[in-house]
């Protein structure tokens, strides 16, 4: 889980709050207060994501994409700096792999002549210490595992 605090910023056009990235996980469930600012890639363009009283936002996350052999895609999001005068705040649970040295990869049951293995098997704590180690950078992590 992670909570984001989001001050004031009074240049925001300089600056970005959370730069764009894909969640590393399974899905991310997120709870954002009624500020604003998150945005997710569409196209070549960027759409806010406008927060509605009681919702949550849902992200599928890259482990989601390679394991759906790329049925599902993990979603580019970003944060832009808070130029409003209350601080934003918002709530991120991650659901992640739990057996950590275990073999990720497509499921076989989504892989055939058709639709071959998009992703290599990989162990998920290299996968991880991958992200830790690389700067937030739009969808370089599902990228490197491509065959
Ligand atoms: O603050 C937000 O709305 C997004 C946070 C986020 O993208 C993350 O925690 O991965
Ligand atoms: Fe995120």
């Amino acid at each position: 889980m992670a909570a984001h605090y989001y001050p004031y910023c009074p240049q925001p056009d300089l600056t970005v709050g959370i730069m764009s990235h894909t969640d590393p996980g399974v899905l991310t469930v997120l709870l954002q207060d009624q500020i604003g600012g998150l945005q997710v890639k569409h196209g070549e363009g960027w759409v806010d994501v406008k927060p509605v009283p009681g919702a949550i936002v849902i992200n599928v996350g890259d482990i989601m994409q390679i394991l759906s052999n790329d049925e599902y895609k993990s979603n580019e999001h970003r944060v832009l700096a808070n130029g409003c005068h209350e601080p934003r705040i918002s709530i991120a649970i991650f659901f992640n792999p739990l057996k950590r040295d275990s073999l990720f990869g497509p499921f076989p049951e989504l892989i055939s002549p058709e639709k071959p293995a998009v992703y290599r098997e990989f162990i998920y704590t290299d996968y991880i210490k991958r992200f830790f180690t690389k700067e937030l950078d739009g969808k370089s992590l599902t990228n490197y595992y491509k065959l």
